[in-house]
């Protein structure tokens, strides 16, 4: 493998921070043959897939590929947004808010939005940041619980592009923030939100994508992040054992997923005579295919259905003021000492042009 010729970085310009705000990634438009090279793409990396990769290969082309593009791209359909997929629209905005909040708060970066499958991809990103002259890079993958298959996954992609780049950035990676306080407050304000416009129900129930079984027993921190995090949701609502429930969801494939599973939870609480329940999905920083098709559309339909009265689903942060401040913090816990200030960006330009001036001095070849 040639590793590449790249640019020069320009002379003079302040040292630049970047931060790369990746999610998952979603098909580029809702139709069969944009979802066949999404669900492509995303299924063929062995930390979503973990079995043999031969036999996967011929599952995943023989069989799912031929039959879940036509269904899940009508699903797409139900949701798709005037700018396109609502995961790329909510993270686009999100990127670009960052910046601003950011800069409120004294950080001056550049904030870019990619996407670990699809489009604007981690590559295409981390080119368009060196072309801007960024030399760190903290890479910010927008899921507050670890998993290998999302969290993991999102490193593996940096770094095959680092794999090509003859002079890396700097770079700096967030794994988590399932228990950040600002994150938590953040949650914890969305839903005293919707209570304070709807009233309440005396059931939150919390759903958290899925995850293989196995993935818990090998080592994998999601569960009990996913845990931890609803438990100080729960305290930072002062809701009691009983009025809470945490769910995972989105289950795909045979192996046995984490439980409880939410849309049977759901038909339970319908069963048993529940009539309201106020569902928020606090392991997704941004509304997606996930939440709102799965969990707002079918998921209401199970509950109401099986006897249930009211179901609320409280969105996502997305672009809310208290979910962009809690990114912010999050971020800048992570810069700490990264010049990312105008004063040091300006005292390490001056230092910088000095350099130059005495190099010029004596003579030497810029
Ligand atoms: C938030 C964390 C996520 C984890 C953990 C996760 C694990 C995981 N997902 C699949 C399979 C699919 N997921 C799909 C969509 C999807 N998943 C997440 C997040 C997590 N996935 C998001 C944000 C989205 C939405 C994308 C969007 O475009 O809106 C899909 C595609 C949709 C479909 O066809 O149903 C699949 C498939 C596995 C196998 C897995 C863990 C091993
Ligand atoms: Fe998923
Ligand atoms: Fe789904």
């Amino acid at each position: 493998m040639a590793f590449r010729k790249e640019p020069q970085l320009p002379h003079e310009h302040p040292p630049r921070t970047g931060i790369l705000l990746a999610n998952l990634g979603t098909p580029d438009a809702p139709t069969a043959p944009a979802l066949r090279r999404y669900l492509g793409e995303f299924l063929s990396d062995p930390r979503v897939i973990e079995i043999p990769a031969l036999v996967w290969k011929v599952i995943l082309h023989g069989i799912i590929l031929r039959v879940r593009p036509a269904k899940s791209a009508a699903k797409y359909a139900t949701v798709w947004m005037d700018g396109g997929s609502p995961l790329l629209v909510w993270t686009k905005r999100q990127a670009q808010l960052l910046q601003g909040y950011l800069g409120e708060r004294g950080a001056q970066v550049v904030v870019r939005p990619a996407m670990r499958y699809g489009n604007p991809s981690i590559p295409e990103a981390l080119d368009a940041m060196r072309a801007e002259g960024i030399e760190r890079v903290l890479v910010m993958p927008a899921y507050p619980q670890y998993s290998g298959a999302t969290t993991a996954s999102t490193f593996d992609k940096v770094s095959e592009w680092g794999r090509k780049a003859r002079r890396l950035p700097e770079f700096r990676f967030i794994n988590e923030y399932h228990d950040d306080p600002a994150h938590i407050a953040a949650l914890a304000a969305s839903v005293r939100k919707h209570w304070a416009a709807n009233g309440r129900g005396k059931m939150l129930v919390m759903s958290f994508h899925g995850m293989p079984e196995r993935t818990l027993h090998l080592g994998d921190p999601y569960h009990c992040q996913c845990h931890k995090t609803a438990r100080l949701l729960a305290e930072a609502l002062e809701l009691e054992r009983g009025e809470y429930k945490v769910t995972f969801q989105s289950r795909f494939g045979k192996a046995k997923w984490l439980e409880p599973s939410t849309e049977p939870s759901l038909i339970a609480l319908g069963q048993a005579g529940t009539p309201r329940v106020d569902v928020i999905c606090p392991g997704f920083a941004a509304d997606c295919l996930e939440t709102l098709e799965e969990i707002s559309q079918e998921a209401r339909e199970a509950f109401l259905h099986a006897g249930g009265k009211e179901f609320h689903y409280i969105p996502c942060l997305n672009d809310s003021d208290e979910g962009m401040q809690a990114l912010a913090t999050v971020a800048l816990r992570h810069l700490q000492g990264w010049p990312v200030s105008a004063e040091d960006n300006a005292r390490l330009a001056g230092e910088r042009r000095a350099a130059q001036e005495r190099a010029k001095a004596m003579g030497a070849p810029r």
